[in-house]
């Protein structure tokens, strides 16, 4: 379970996230959805520490990870903290980041290997099965820049679950995908909630929120507008600003 509570975070004199609460239950898939700019992808980068918050908590199965005073990484033992929990609570951006020195078996094996130190030969036993379950299984001597886009994007997915999370962070996780492809994601990302795993996602395909969450959130310059289950958030929304938004959404 991921909670979050009253979570703020600002740019400068830009802010951005005025005091957020959000539960996200353990086997859960919980959607952010909200303009561009209304703090998705900050809200996430707090739960992954790859940004400090000014006030407010996260706590991941009830232990807290927030970060703040000292700079995120700097003193040794923050940065084994750090690790620990980003080997829990895995990030898939966006941009997928792959090494491109690196072929996409050795891209799903780094972390495990060098950051968490597992044995090589288990690693790799996953990071095949894991490269298989996203369907490219056939690509691991591949370099990335031999892949496709969403091919690409599978490899960064199973990279993820390579780590074995016990929870998954996804930005925009089928923006370059064509809609077969993010069949086969939204598949892969609904296995791993009925394993138990917990997901955060933040798109912009509303189509995809409707069908893969149990619990969807609507955020609104840096606050909660309206939040609940896909039937109700998209059947029968209440607040002005979320129809506004969802019948933008549908003429885009
Ligand atoms: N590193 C940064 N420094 C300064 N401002 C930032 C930084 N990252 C994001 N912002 C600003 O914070 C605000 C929220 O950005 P964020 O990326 O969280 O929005 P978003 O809802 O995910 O948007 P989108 O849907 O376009 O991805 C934006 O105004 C953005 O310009």
């Amino acid at each position: 379970m991921i909670e979050i509570r009253d979570l703020h975070k600002s740019y400068g004199a830009l802010e951005v996230l005025k005091g957020v609460d959000l539960v996200a239950e353990r086997g859960h898939v919980v959607s952010l959805i909200g303009s561009s700019g209304s703090g998705k992808s900050t809200l996430l980068r707090c739960a992954n520490l790859l940004e400090e918050s000014q006030q407010g908590e996260i706590l991941f199965e009830g232990e807290p990870i927030t970060w703040r005073g000292h700079g995120l990484d700097r003193h040794p033992s923050d940065r084994h903290q750090v690790t620990r929990i980003r080997t829990n609570l895995s990030m898939v951006f966006q941009q997928f980041n792959l090494w491109s020195h690196m072929t996409i078996l050795q891209n799903v094996m780094e972390a495990p290997v060098t950051v968490m130190g597992r044995d090589k030969a288990e690693v790799e036993e996953k990071a095949r099965y894991y490269l298989d379950k996203v369907g490219i299984g056939d690509k691991c001597d591949m370099w990335p820049s031999q892949l496709s886009g969403g091919q690409q994007q599978r490899a960064a997915i199973a990279r993820g679950l390579c780590m074995e999370p016990r929870a998954l962070l996804f930005d925009e996780p089928t923006s370059a995908l064509d809609p077969e492809l993010e069949q086969e994601v939204i598949k892969v990302i609904k296995d791993l909630a009925a394993e138990g795993r917990t997901m955060l996602i933040v798109t912009h395909d509303m189509r995809m929120a409707a069908d893969i969450s149990d619990h969807v959130v609507f955020l609104h310059q840096g606050l909660i507008e309206e939040e609940g289950p896909p039937s109700e958030l998209f059947g029968n929304p209440k607040s002005e600003r979320l129809k506004q938004f969802l019948s933008a959404t549908q003429s885009a």
